[in-house]
């Protein structure tokens, strides 16, 4: 589902991503590890088009990801490290991606009472002004119902609590055949039960590939 080939991408003179080569097939649940700074998010950002590599190529589905981006980015759900400062209500925000990415607004609210987060009386308030843990609830919530083939989180859990991460773990697990899991996590322990392979990289490179 995602091949990616001889992948250099650099910032100025700091090489990010090293020639990188590394296939991911569908049922593959990978746990995406590696020191700080080790080129784990720009990897997962080239995965989705958000940057020209200066070598290689990413390619989902045989489409390139920058080319054919809304096609693209149609076949994957994605929760950032960090949450996007959306401006909009979560009765709007949720409205929106109803409308733009065609997913079930009912599943979002059935997703987002499964995580424990009370959609229903905070319909009105901003997005902006949710706790972190609350905003990564409903863009867990999202990720979910948008039933991609491709999901991937990059530290999603930071902002949730113990009780919030077990009812993720959970979710997540009944929601991984069929589809290509990529989890960068510093937290294998978390998500040992939910991956079945391995990646860690170092200073731009894939140091370890294992499947078990
Ligand atoms: N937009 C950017 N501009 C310049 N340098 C960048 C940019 N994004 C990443 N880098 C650099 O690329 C390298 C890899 O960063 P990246 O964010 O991919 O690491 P990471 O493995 O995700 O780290 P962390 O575990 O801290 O999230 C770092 O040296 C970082 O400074």
């Amino acid at each position: 589902m995602i091949k990616i080939s001889n992948l250099t991408k650099k910032f100025g003179s700091n090489v990010s991503l090293d020639s990188i080569n590394c296939e991911f097939k569908k049922n593959e649940s990978i746990a995406l590890m590696g020191a700080n700074g080790a080129g784990k998010t720009t990897l997962v950002r080239s995965i989705m088009g958000y940057y020209h590599p200066n070598e290689g190529e990413v390619l989902i589905n045989g489409q390139n990801p920058i080319k054919d981006r809304l096609d693209v980015l149609d076949h994957i759900s994605f929760v950032p490290q960090l949450p996007p400062p959306i401006r909009l209500s979560i009765a709007e925000l949720i409205e929106y991606i109803g409308v733009s990415a065609k997913v079930d607004r009912e599943l979002i609210k059935y997703y987002a009472n499964e995580m424990k987060l009370d959609i229903t009386s905070n319909l009105s308030k901003s997005f902006f002004k949710l706790s972190g843990g609350m905003k990564q609830k409903l863009l867990i919530a999202i990720s979910l119902a948008k039933k991609s083939d491709i999901i991937i989180y990059d530290e999603p859990t930071a902002n949730l609590d113990p009780k919030a991460r077990d009812d993720f773990y959970r979710l997540l697990k009944q929601n991984e055949e069929d589809k290509v899991l990529l989890f960068v996590t510093h937290r294998l322990e978390e998500v040992r039960d939910l991956v079945n392979r391995q990646i860690y990289m170092d200073l731009g490179k894939i140091v370890s590939d294992e499947r078990f």
